[in-house]
């Protein structure tokens, strides 16, 4: 028992951290390749690096490629210039940091008890799990600890359509549960998603890119209330609006031990 435990929590803070609490994220690999992409590099929080058990070289699935738009492009452009360090005589950083994001979560959760071994061992993150560059959901998040909000630039793939020519309902909301969920977690470490409010106020052209906002609003203990907008990237147009409630987790609670 306290061995799976053990391997849950090494298996949890090795892949989910990435997007549920960077902070903790100590790959070599990736903290080097943050510092490549941004300033915004984050102490190890006492884990070593021994603790990674999987390639040396994950593949950060938000940076650009050749399927971004110009305009998702100049939105990365933006927001990454943002995280420069400006190195002059201080090393002051930037309020943003660039997420990395990879396609691996959990490899021992709860369901593998119910799930044969090669579905274990398959698994992806949803939003992570298509290869193919441009075909899904293409994003990338920049978080601003100080200022407790994040924004994303988002790019729907042709097999996101719901109405014709737009994207599903499905795949905004699960967008708009990453994003915010990824900010309630850098803020309140794990947490797990109980409430997500969604008005859908103007339909998403599929291929178009668009801007995720979200802020904290507040946190009362375990409850860590968030909210959430997606606009155009001039933001001159509303599509979504969403409050969610996230609730903090311990680990064991994730892995269902
Ligand atoms: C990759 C990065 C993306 C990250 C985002 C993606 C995250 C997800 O999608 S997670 C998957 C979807 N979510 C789930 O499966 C969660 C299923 N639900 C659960 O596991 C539990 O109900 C859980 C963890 C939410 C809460 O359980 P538990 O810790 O026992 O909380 P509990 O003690 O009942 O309630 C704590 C407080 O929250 C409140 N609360 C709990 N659920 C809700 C709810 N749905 N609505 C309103 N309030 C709620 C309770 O009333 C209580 O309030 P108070 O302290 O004031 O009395």
């Amino acid at each position: 028992m306290i061995r799976s435990c053990f391997q849950a929590v090494r298996t949890f803070i090795s892949h989910f951290p990435v997007t549920l609490c960077p902070d903790a994220v100590s790959h070599g690999a990736l903290i080097k390749s943050t510092r490549l992409q941004c300033s915004g590099h984050r102490s190890a929080r006492g884990l070593s690096m021994s603790l990674w058990p999987l390639s040396a070289n994950p593949r950060d699935f938000s940076l650009p490629n050749a399927s971004w738009s110009a305009e998702m492009q100049q939105v990365y452009d933006h927001y990454n210039a943002l995280c420069e360090v400006k190195t002059k005589d201080s090393e002051e950083k930037g309020p943003w940091y660039k997420l990395p994001s990879y396609n691996r979560s959990l490899k021992h959760a709860a369901g593998g008890v119910y799930l044969s071994k090669i579905i274990q061992s398959k698994s992806r993150l949803f939003t992570r799990s298509n290869k193919e560059y441009g075909a899904a959901f293409e994003y990338v998040i920049f978080m601003n600890k100080q200022e407790k909000k994040c924004v994303c630039a988002f790019q729907s793939g042709h097999l996101l359509e719901g109405p014709p020519g737009h994207v599903h309902g499905g795949a905004i909301a699960t967008m708009m549960d990453t994003v915010t969920g990824t900010l309630a977690g850098y803020l309140a470490g794990p947490v797990m998603t109980a409430n997500l409010n969604i008005n859908y106020r103007s339909p998403v052209p599929l291929g178009s890119v668009v801007l995720l906002h979200s802020a904290l609003d507040r946190i009362e203990g375990k409850k860590i209330f968030v909210n959430g907008r997606v606009t155009s990237t001039d933001e001159s147009k509303l599509h979504t609006e969403a409050t969610a409630l996230f609730i903090s987790v311990n680990v064991g609670h994730v892995f269902g031990i």
